[in-house]
């Protein structure tokens, strides 16, 4: 099977601002896109997770065809982006999050409508699409109303209705639920995993800022920051690659010592105050058995016991050295 997204060395640099006396560290090219070489297969939900700033946007500018790279290449389809846009172009969509799309003079239908006739749907695919992507994003009450006289996140949900009115083959989603309140995020979330399931040969590439988003959807991430990725794998192996030890949390009645239990590579005690807490990790999980019977002998009593699973933000933290939004502070 052919990849959907391919890209080989892929980078793109920004001419800086001209040294002056005012800018004295000017002069100098600014990598956005530095040597990515990605690989998305069909029917895959993949993501790209990384701080502001990081690449993203750039890189999906280069995949639809509107930004040329600087060096290397990339394919959309089996299609190369800098010599055959044209093939590529009637393939795609992009819906990016903060952007309002549309003529505020006409109603949400009518936009949507006339989406539609510019990129030559059907008269009844377009209104059975309009219809439903409507009902989706919780905006089919809106249907009738000027543009101009929506909220920002109704404007949004608009232009993320947008995205999918031309049925495209490979969908770029940047941001897509950036701002909306929590039960549109839902429904966009399910949707959006229904949609690729409809259709296995359907791909889509998204960028977000929630983890829990990202975790939810994506088949694969890849981790970016300055440019590079810097991991790309499945959620669940990006976690597990941050923890060495299985974790379990225990509040217990009395103080003890769990260090020298077998299997315990470390415990700590995290609070003492009527209960104790406890965080231990363990060798193997099967050792959790050793720790409940030392317990048990020694006469403690279990309030709680938790298994800590590893976080996608634990993951982040660990390769990028900082969190999603605090790069600014870490500076
Ligand atoms: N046209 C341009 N000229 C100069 N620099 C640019 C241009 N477009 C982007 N950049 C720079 O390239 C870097 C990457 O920007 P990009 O928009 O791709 O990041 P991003 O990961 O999408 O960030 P965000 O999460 O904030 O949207 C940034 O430092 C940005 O200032």
């Amino acid at each position: 099977m052919q990849d959907s997204i391919r890209t080989e060395n892929l980078t793109r640099t920004f001419r800086g601002k001209k040294k002056t006396k005012k800018n004295p560290e000017g002069g100098k090219d600014f990598i956005a896109v530095n040597n990515v070489s990605l690989s998305i297969r069909e029917g895959e939900l993949f993501g790209l997770l990384g701080p502001n700033g990081a690449g993203k946007t750039t890189l999906i500018k280069i995949l639809t065809t509107l930004l040329a790279p600087t060096s290397g290449r990339a394919w959309i389809d089996g299609h190369d982006v800098v010599t055959e846009p044209q093939a590529i172009r009637p393939k795609i969509n992009l819906v990016s999050g903060g952007e309002s799309c549309g003529y505020g003079v006409l109603n949400v239908r009518e936009n949507l409508w006339l989406f539609s006739q510019i990129y030559g749907v059907s008269n009844s695919d377009a209104k059975e699409r309009i219809d439903r992507i409507l009902e989706v994003v919780g905006l089919a009450d809106k249907a009738s109303t000027r543009i101009s006289h929506l909220s920002t996140g109704q404007r949004q949900k608009m232009n993320f209705c947008r995205g999918f009115i031309t049925d495209p083959k490979i969908l770029f989603l940047d941001e897509p639920t950036l701002g909306l309140d929590v039960n549109a995020a839902r429904s966009i979330r399910s949707f959006v995993k229904e949609w690729l399931r409809e259709k296995p040969d359907r791909t889509m590439l998204l960028t977000t800022h929630y983890m829990s988003e990202a975790d939810e959807l994506c088949d694969r991430l890849a981790i970016i920051e300055r440019g590079q990725v810097l991991a790309c794998d499945t959620p669940a192996a990006l976690k597990k690659k941050v923890q060495e030890y299985t974790q379990f949390s225990l509040t217990v009645s009395s103080a003890v010592d769990l260090s020298k239990v077998p299997g315990v590579h470390k415990a700590t005690t995290i609070s003492k105050e009527e209960l104790t807490e406890i965080k231990v990790s363990l060798l193997d999980e099967s050792a959790i058995g050793n720790v409940v019977k030392y317990l048990v002998e020694t006469g403690g009593k279990i309030v709680s016991l938790k298994k800590d699973e590893p976080t996608l933000e634990d993951a982040f933290i660990e390769l990028v050295g900082h969190g999603l939004d605090d790069k600014e502070a870490s500076l």
